[in-house]
Protein backbone atom coordinates (compact mmCIF):
# COMPACT_ATOMS: atom_id res chain seq x y z
CA UNK A 1 0.00 0.00 0.00
CA UNK A 2 1.20 3.56 -0.31
CA UNK A 3 0.53 6.37 1.87
CA UNK A 4 0.46 10.04 1.64
CA UNK A 5 0.22 12.31 4.52
CA UNK A 6 -0.78 15.48 3.58
CA UNK A 7 1.70 18.22 5.37
CA UNK A 8 0.64 21.42 7.25
CA UNK A 9 1.05 23.54 4.24
CA UNK A 10 -0.73 21.23 2.27
CA UNK A 11 -3.15 21.31 4.72
CA UNK A 12 -3.48 24.70 4.73
CA UNK A 13 -4.42 25.07 0.74
CA UNK A 14 -6.63 22.73 1.05
CA UNK A 15 -8.62 23.74 3.68
CA UNK A 16 -8.12 27.55 1.58
CA UNK A 17 -9.15 25.68 -1.77
CA UNK A 18 -12.58 24.30 0.04
CA UNK A 19 -12.95 27.50 1.74
CA UNK A 20 -13.97 28.97 -1.88
CA UNK A 21 -15.47 26.33 -3.95
CA UNK A 22 -17.87 24.95 -1.27
CA UNK A 23 -20.36 27.42 -1.58
CA UNK A 24 -20.22 27.69 -5.28
CA UNK A 25 -21.41 24.07 -5.88
CA UNK A 26 -24.32 23.09 -4.12
CA UNK A 27 -24.81 20.25 -5.83
CA UNK A 28 -21.83 18.01 -7.56
CA UNK A 29 -23.84 15.54 -9.65
CA UNK A 30 -24.83 17.74 -12.27
CA UNK A 31 -22.31 17.88 -15.36
CA UNK A 32 -21.54 21.46 -15.14
CA UNK A 33 -20.06 21.11 -11.64
CA UNK A 34 -18.20 18.01 -12.17
CA UNK A 35 -16.41 19.73 -15.44
CA UNK A 36 -15.75 22.99 -13.23
CA UNK A 37 -14.55 20.61 -10.20
CA UNK A 38 -12.30 18.56 -12.09
CA UNK A 39 -10.56 21.70 -13.67
CA UNK A 40 -10.22 23.33 -9.68
CA UNK A 41 -8.50 19.99 -8.78
CA UNK A 42 -5.41 21.60 -10.79
CA UNK A 43 -5.49 23.64 -7.71
CA UNK A 44 -4.59 21.23 -4.99
CA UNK A 45 -1.41 20.71 -4.24
CA UNK A 46 1.16 19.38 -6.65
CA UNK A 47 2.54 16.73 -4.34
CA UNK A 48 -1.51 15.22 -4.57
CA UNK A 49 -1.55 15.91 -8.01
CA UNK A 50 1.80 14.00 -8.63
CA UNK A 51 0.85 10.63 -6.58
CA UNK A 52 -2.95 10.55 -8.02
CA UNK A 53 -0.86 10.66 -11.38
CA UNK A 54 1.41 8.03 -10.30
CA UNK A 55 -1.00 5.93 -9.06
CA UNK A 56 -3.52 6.47 -12.31
CA UNK A 57 -0.07 4.99 -14.51
CA UNK A 58 -0.09 2.11 -11.96
CA UNK A 59 3.51 3.56 -10.97
CA UNK A 60 1.71 2.45 -7.57
CA UNK A 61 0.56 -0.25 -5.16
CA UNK A 62 -2.63 0.02 -6.89
CA UNK A 63 -3.83 1.26 -3.03
CA UNK A 64 -3.22 4.76 -2.19
CA UNK A 65 -4.09 6.26 1.10
CA UNK A 66 -3.86 10.21 1.71
CA UNK A 67 -3.69 11.23 5.33
CA UNK A 68 -3.66 14.13 7.10
CA UNK A 69 -6.65 15.52 6.19
CA UNK A 70 -9.22 17.20 9.39
CA UNK A 71 -12.51 15.98 9.29
CA UNK A 72 -15.17 18.40 11.77
CA UNK A 73 -17.15 15.25 13.27
CA UNK A 74 -19.61 18.00 14.78
CA UNK A 75 -20.43 19.56 11.72
CA UNK A 76 -21.21 15.63 10.18
CA UNK A 77 -24.20 15.19 12.78
CA UNK A 78 -24.75 11.69 12.95
CA UNK A 79 -24.30 8.70 10.60
CA UNK A 80 -27.80 8.45 8.88
CA UNK A 81 -29.35 5.13 9.33
CA UNK A 82 -29.78 4.49 5.33
CA UNK A 83 -28.28 5.90 2.62
CA UNK A 84 -31.41 7.27 1.62
CA UNK A 85 -31.79 9.39 4.62
CA UNK A 86 -28.74 11.49 3.92
CA UNK A 87 -29.41 14.89 3.94
CA UNK A 88 -29.01 17.45 1.21
CA UNK A 89 -27.50 19.56 1.17
CA UNK A 90 -24.78 17.09 2.77
CA UNK A 91 -23.18 17.90 5.89
CA UNK A 92 -20.18 16.33 4.00
CA UNK A 93 -20.07 18.44 1.25
CA UNK A 94 -16.14 19.96 1.97
CA UNK A 95 -15.64 15.84 2.01
CA UNK A 96 -17.54 15.17 -1.28
CA UNK A 97 -16.11 18.01 -3.03
CA UNK A 98 -12.23 16.97 -2.04
CA UNK A 99 -13.08 13.82 -2.71
CA UNK A 100 -14.41 14.33 -5.92
CA UNK A 101 -11.46 16.71 -6.92
CA UNK A 102 -8.58 14.14 -6.29
CA UNK A 103 -11.09 11.45 -8.18
CA UNK A 104 -10.75 13.84 -10.96
CA UNK A 105 -6.96 13.51 -11.48
CA UNK A 106 -7.25 9.80 -12.02
CA UNK A 107 -10.68 9.63 -13.77
CA UNK A 108 -14.24 10.51 -14.51
CA UNK A 109 -16.85 10.02 -11.61
CA UNK A 110 -19.88 8.26 -12.55
CA UNK A 111 -22.62 5.92 -10.86
CA UNK A 112 -25.01 3.62 -11.50
CA UNK A 113 -28.83 4.12 -12.23
CA UNK A 114 -29.51 1.22 -10.21
CA UNK A 115 -27.28 1.36 -7.36
CA UNK A 116 -27.99 3.18 -4.35
CA UNK A 117 -31.32 5.09 -5.93
CA UNK A 118 -28.95 6.88 -9.00
CA UNK A 119 -26.52 8.53 -6.48
CA UNK A 120 -23.00 9.69 -7.77
CA UNK A 121 -21.78 9.98 -4.08
CA UNK A 122 -22.57 6.38 -2.21
CA UNK A 123 -23.32 6.36 1.52
CA UNK A 124 -21.07 3.35 3.24
CA UNK A 125 -22.27 2.59 6.42
CA UNK A 126 -24.23 -0.37 8.14
CA UNK A 127 -27.76 -0.79 7.93
CA UNK A 128 -30.10 -2.41 10.16
CA UNK A 129 -31.76 -5.35 8.90
CA UNK A 130 -28.61 -5.72 6.11
CA UNK A 131 -26.06 -7.06 8.78
CA UNK A 132 -25.69 -10.52 6.94
CA UNK A 133 -25.94 -9.09 3.55
CA UNK A 134 -22.46 -9.30 1.07
CA UNK A 135 -23.55 -5.10 0.76
CA UNK A 136 -21.45 -2.19 1.73
CA UNK A 137 -24.09 -1.71 3.79
CA UNK A 138 -23.53 -5.27 5.95
CA UNK A 139 -21.74 -5.60 9.06
CA UNK A 140 -21.53 -8.66 10.92
CA UNK A 141 -20.74 -10.98 8.09
CA UNK A 142 -17.65 -11.23 6.34
CA UNK A 143 -18.03 -9.32 3.04
CA UNK A 144 -16.02 -11.23 0.92
CA UNK A 145 -12.85 -10.03 -1.76
CA UNK A 146 -14.55 -8.71 -4.83
CA UNK A 147 -13.75 -6.52 -7.80
CA UNK A 148 -16.36 -3.67 -7.49
CA UNK A 149 -19.39 -4.30 -9.64
CA UNK A 150 -17.42 -7.14 -11.15
CA UNK A 151 -20.76 -8.56 -13.34
CA UNK A 152 -20.60 -5.34 -15.50
CA UNK A 153 -18.78 -4.80 -18.52
CA UNK A 154 -18.47 -1.05 -17.61
CA UNK A 155 -17.48 -1.40 -13.63
CA UNK A 156 -15.00 1.18 -12.50
CA UNK A 157 -10.95 1.47 -13.45
CA UNK A 158 -10.85 3.07 -9.82
CA UNK A 159 -12.78 2.97 -6.55
CA UNK A 160 -12.27 6.36 -4.25
CA UNK A 161 -13.07 6.48 -0.91
CA UNK A 162 -13.28 9.46 1.89
CA UNK A 163 -13.86 7.92 5.53
CA UNK A 164 -15.73 10.04 7.65
CA UNK A 165 -15.66 8.01 10.15
CA UNK A 166 -14.65 4.61 11.90
CA UNK A 167 -14.62 4.68 15.39
CA UNK A 168 -13.92 0.91 16.33
CA UNK A 169 -11.28 0.92 13.27
CA UNK A 170 -13.52 -1.71 11.25
CA UNK A 171 -11.08 -3.27 8.37
CA UNK A 172 -11.23 -3.49 4.80
CA UNK A 173 -8.83 -5.79 3.13
CA UNK A 174 -7.26 -5.97 0.66
CA UNK A 175 -5.67 -8.78 -1.92
CA UNK A 176 -3.27 -7.77 -4.43
CA UNK A 177 -3.23 -8.91 -7.89
CA UNK A 178 0.62 -8.52 -8.92
CA UNK A 179 1.85 -10.59 -6.22
CA UNK A 180 -0.51 -13.51 -6.80
CA UNK A 181 1.22 -16.92 -6.39
CA UNK A 182 -0.76 -19.09 -9.26
CA UNK A 183 0.63 -21.81 -11.66
CA UNK A 184 0.72 -21.04 -15.35
CA UNK A 185 -1.89 -23.35 -16.04
CA UNK A 186 -4.16 -21.65 -13.34
CA UNK A 187 -3.42 -18.54 -14.99
CA UNK A 188 -4.59 -19.73 -18.34
CA UNK A 189 -7.68 -21.05 -17.23
CA UNK A 190 -8.69 -18.12 -15.46
CA UNK A 191 -8.07 -15.93 -18.83
CA UNK A 192 -10.79 -18.05 -20.50
CA UNK A 193 -14.12 -16.78 -20.43
CA UNK A 194 -15.57 -19.83 -18.51
CA UNK A 195 -16.64 -18.11 -15.47
CA UNK A 196 -20.36 -16.31 -15.15
CA UNK A 197 -20.38 -13.10 -12.54
CA UNK A 198 -24.08 -12.58 -11.20
CA UNK A 199 -24.81 -9.01 -10.32
CA UNK A 200 -24.49 -7.87 -6.44
CA UNK A 201 -27.52 -7.46 -4.22
CA UNK A 202 -26.57 -3.63 -4.01
CA UNK A 203 -27.78 -3.57 -8.13
CA UNK A 204 -30.85 -5.22 -7.05
CA UNK A 205 -34.43 -3.52 -7.64
CA UNK A 206 -35.26 -4.57 -4.37
CA UNK A 207 -32.46 -3.10 -2.78
CA UNK A 208 -33.23 0.67 -4.25
CA UNK A 209 -36.50 2.48 -3.99
CA UNK A 210 -39.21 1.42 -6.15
CA UNK A 211 -39.28 3.03 -9.56
CA UNK A 212 -36.13 5.21 -8.86
CA UNK A 213 -33.73 3.32 -10.58
CA UNK A 214 -33.88 3.64 -14.45
CA UNK A 215 -33.73 0.36 -15.58
CA UNK A 216 -32.63 -2.66 -14.22
CA UNK A 217 -32.84 -4.26 -17.97
CA UNK A 218 -29.32 -5.15 -17.99
CA UNK A 219 -29.08 -6.20 -14.47
CA UNK A 220 -32.14 -8.75 -14.94
CA UNK A 221 -30.22 -10.08 -17.98
CA UNK A 222 -27.09 -11.02 -16.21
CA UNK A 223 -28.87 -12.64 -13.55
CA UNK A 224 -30.61 -14.61 -15.38
CA UNK A 225 -28.21 -15.04 -18.08
CA UNK A 226 -24.69 -14.16 -17.78
CA UNK A 227 -22.28 -14.00 -20.67
CA UNK A 228 -19.48 -16.47 -19.45
CA UNK A 229 -15.96 -13.91 -18.94
CA UNK A 230 -12.56 -14.54 -18.34
CA UNK A 231 -11.20 -13.41 -14.63
CA UNK A 232 -7.79 -12.50 -15.36
CA UNK A 233 -6.95 -10.19 -18.60
CA UNK A 234 -4.53 -8.00 -19.40
CA UNK A 235 -0.74 -9.49 -18.96
CA UNK A 236 -0.77 -12.48 -17.41
CA UNK A 237 2.52 -12.18 -16.02
CA UNK A 238 0.77 -9.46 -13.89
CA UNK A 239 -3.00 -9.94 -14.58
CA UNK A 240 -6.24 -7.72 -14.27
CA UNK A 241 -8.94 -9.53 -12.27
CA UNK A 242 -12.48 -9.38 -12.25
CA UNK A 243 -14.21 -11.61 -9.98
CA UNK A 244 -16.73 -11.95 -7.35
CA UNK A 245 -16.63 -15.21 -6.01
CA UNK A 246 -19.44 -14.88 -4.09
CA UNK A 247 -21.74 -14.38 -6.90
CA UNK A 248 -19.42 -16.62 -9.28
CA UNK A 249 -20.43 -19.91 -11.20
CA UNK A 250 -18.57 -22.24 -13.76
CA UNK A 251 -20.74 -24.34 -16.42
CA UNK A 252 -21.94 -27.92 -14.95
CA UNK A 253 -19.00 -30.22 -15.40
CA UNK A 254 -16.40 -27.55 -16.18
CA UNK A 255 -14.52 -28.91 -13.09
CA UNK A 256 -11.21 -27.40 -14.43
CA UNK A 257 -12.60 -24.01 -14.00
CA UNK A 258 -14.11 -24.67 -10.69
CA UNK A 259 -10.52 -25.87 -9.59
CA UNK A 260 -8.78 -22.56 -10.88
CA UNK A 261 -11.22 -20.84 -9.00
CA UNK A 262 -10.53 -22.56 -5.63
CA UNK A 263 -6.91 -21.84 -6.12
CA UNK A 264 -7.76 -18.07 -6.71
CA UNK A 265 -9.53 -18.10 -4.33
CA UNK A 266 -7.16 -19.19 -1.68
CA UNK A 267 -3.89 -17.78 -3.03
CA UNK A 268 -6.53 -14.33 -2.40
CA UNK A 269 -7.25 -15.17 1.02
CA UNK A 270 -3.97 -16.50 1.97
CA UNK A 271 -2.43 -12.90 1.50
CA UNK A 272 -5.01 -10.27 2.40
CA UNK A 273 -3.97 -7.45 4.26
CA UNK A 274 -5.87 -5.22 6.57
CA UNK A 275 -6.69 -1.80 5.93
CA UNK A 276 -8.32 0.28 9.30
CA UNK A 277 -9.69 3.80 7.55
CA UNK A 278 -9.74 6.12 9.95
CA UNK A 279 -11.40 9.59 9.56
CA UNK A 280 -9.96 12.50 7.31
CA UNK A 281 -8.78 9.88 4.92
CA UNK A 282 -9.17 9.33 1.35
CA UNK A 283 -8.51 6.02 0.14
CA UNK A 284 -8.26 5.13 -3.50
CA UNK A 285 -8.31 1.73 -4.90
CA UNK A 286 -6.99 0.56 -8.24
CA UNK A 287 -10.48 -1.97 -9.29
CA UNK A 288 -8.02 -4.11 -11.89
CA UNK A 289 -5.26 -4.63 -9.82
CA UNK A 290 -6.52 -5.20 -6.16
CA UNK A 291 -9.39 -6.78 -4.87
CA UNK A 292 -11.51 -5.65 -1.08
CA UNK A 293 -13.39 -7.07 1.24
CA UNK A 294 -14.41 -6.07 4.46
CA UNK A 295 -13.96 -8.29 8.00
CA UNK A 296 -17.01 -8.45 10.41
CA UNK A 297 -17.63 -5.85 12.87
CA UNK A 298 -20.42 -4.78 15.05
CA UNK A 299 -22.51 -1.60 14.09
CA UNK A 300 -23.68 0.21 16.75
CA UNK A 301 -27.27 2.04 15.20
CA UNK A 302 -27.32 5.43 17.24
CA UNK A 303 -25.99 7.92 14.78
CA UNK A 304 -22.20 7.48 16.12
CA UNK A 305 -21.56 4.27 13.36
CA UNK A 306 -18.47 3.82 10.82
CA UNK A 307 -19.42 6.12 7.79
CA UNK A 308 -17.53 6.19 4.22
CA UNK A 309 -17.90 8.35 0.95
CA UNK A 310 -17.10 6.21 -2.21
CA UNK A 311 -17.00 7.35 -5.29
CA UNK A 312 -16.53 5.01 -9.01
CA UNK A 313 -14.06 6.39 -11.43
CA UNK A 314 -13.33 5.35 -14.94
CA UNK A 315 -10.97 6.04 -17.29
CA UNK A 316 -13.20 6.48 -20.34
CA UNK A 317 -16.67 7.81 -19.88
CA UNK A 318 -17.14 7.63 -23.78
CA UNK A 319 -16.97 3.41 -23.56
CA UNK A 320 -20.38 3.69 -21.95
CA UNK A 321 -22.32 6.50 -23.91
CA UNK A 322 -24.89 4.11 -24.95
CA UNK A 323 -25.41 2.86 -21.35
CA UNK A 324 -25.67 6.07 -19.54
CA UNK A 325 -29.55 7.09 -18.86
CA UNK A 326 -28.66 10.43 -21.77
CA UNK A 327 -25.24 11.21 -23.36
CA UNK A 328 -24.43 13.92 -20.80
CA UNK A 329 -25.45 11.65 -17.33
CA UNK A 330 -22.61 9.95 -15.06
CA UNK A 331 -25.51 7.44 -14.51
CA UNK A 332 -25.18 4.01 -16.25
CA UNK A 333 -27.95 1.74 -16.51
O1 LIG B 1 -16.68 -0.94 3.90
C1 LIG B 1 -15.63 -1.18 3.33
O2 LIG B 1 -14.52 -1.09 3.88
C2 LIG B 1 -15.65 -1.61 1.90
C3 LIG B 1 -17.00 -2.03 1.46
C4 LIG B 1 -17.03 -2.27 -0.02
O3 LIG B 1 -16.79 -3.32 -0.50
C5 LIG B 1 -17.31 -1.14 -0.88
O4 LIG B 1 -17.71 -0.08 -0.40
O5 LIG B 1 -17.14 -1.28 -2.10
FE1 LIG C 1 -16.74 -3.19 -2.65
Amino acid sequence: MDTLEIDATELQAITQLLDKLEGTFERLDTEEALHQVAVHAHELPSRLRLALNAFRLERMSGVLRIRGYQVDDDRLGPTPGHWRESRNPSPAHREELLLVMLSSLVGDPFGWATQQDGRLIHDIIPIQGHEQEQMGTSSEALLTWHTEDAFHLLRGDFLAFSCLRNPYAAVTTIGFVDTLKLTDRTRSVLAQPRFNILPDNSHKAKNNSPGTAESFAYVEEMLNNPAPVAVLFGDLDKPYIRADPYFMTVQDGDDEARAALAELADAVEDDMHDLRLEAGEFCFLDNFRVVHGRKPFKARFDGTDRWLKRVNVTSDLRKSRGARTSAGSRSIH
